[in-house]
């Protein structure tokens, strides 16, 4: 399970994560919603330790993570990282030769999945083909964990349609994931927990089930509920 308990964070003094409390366990779909600027991102980077809490705690499986545990999570960054010379095989090499969790076979179905040109350069691949990529990068690694800044970001309506589908299938069976999106209509029916971020502040954490069959509310109208309050 990765714990966020209590962690505050500001940028010089700016407040930006204030007391900021949720989980997410094997198994489970976990989406972090909030408008811009809520501190979603924020929270990602400080799971990762990209970026230093003020105060609080981050646990993965009950400890205080480090490199090994790292290994365990695989992390999508809201853009492709890699460098734009590079060809989409060069990314994948690179990956290999890097995480010792890499899982090459997982990766070349998903390059297939997506329709991927293992030979194009990644300067050349339009926004939807490069999140498409960065995508296959996260994915492809054998991780307990999996954590999306925005997966869905530039990605066309059906190409979304079937990354959902990947979502309830093997590629995330028994891993728990973590993501943000501001499409959360199309997933809404694949996530368990969703976590509702208004300014930093936890406004709002919910079983999606519960709310869909006790309030008869989607994860849309609870964010209007919430957000618009
Ligand atoms: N490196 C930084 N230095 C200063 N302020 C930052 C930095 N990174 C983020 N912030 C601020 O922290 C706040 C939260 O940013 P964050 O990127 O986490 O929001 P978000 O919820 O992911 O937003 P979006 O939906 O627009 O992606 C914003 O006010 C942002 O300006």
């Amino acid at each position: 399970m990765i714990e966020v308990d209590k962690v505050s964070k500001g940028f010089a003094r700016k407040k930006v994560l204030r007391d900021v409390s949720f989980t997410v366990e094997k198994g489970q779909i976990v989406c972090l919603i909030g408008l811009n600027g809520a501190g979603k991102s924020t929270i990602l980077k400080a799971i990762m330790g990209l970026t230093p809490i003020r105060s609080g705690r981050i646990l993965v499986d009950g400890k205080k993570p480090d490199r090994r545990l790292y290994e365990r999570i695989g992390y999508v960054p809201d853009h492709l990282t890699m460098p734009s010379s590079m060809r989409a095989v060069d990314a994948l090499t690179f990956m290999e030769d890097f995480y010792p969790n890499w899982n090459a076979s997982r990766a070349a179905e998903l390059m297939s999945f997506f329709g991927l040109d293992f030979k194009e350069r990644i300067g050349n691949l339009s926004k939807g083909t490069a999140a498409k990529l960065n995508l296959v990068l996260g994915l492809a690694l054998d991780s307990d964990y999996i954590l999306m800044d925005e997966p869905f970001s530039g990605i066309d309506l059906f190409s979304r349609e079937r990354i959902a589908e990947l979502f309830s299938g093997d590629m995330i069976d028994g891993r728990g994931v973590l993501l943000t999106t501001h499409e959360v209509g199309d997933i809404e029916h694949l996530i368990d927990k969703a976590v509702i971020l208004n300014k930093g502040v936890v406004a709002r954490s919910f079983d999606c089930d519960r709310v869909r069959e006790e309030e008869g509310k989607s994860v849309v109208d609870m964010m209007r509920e919430v957000l618009q309050a």
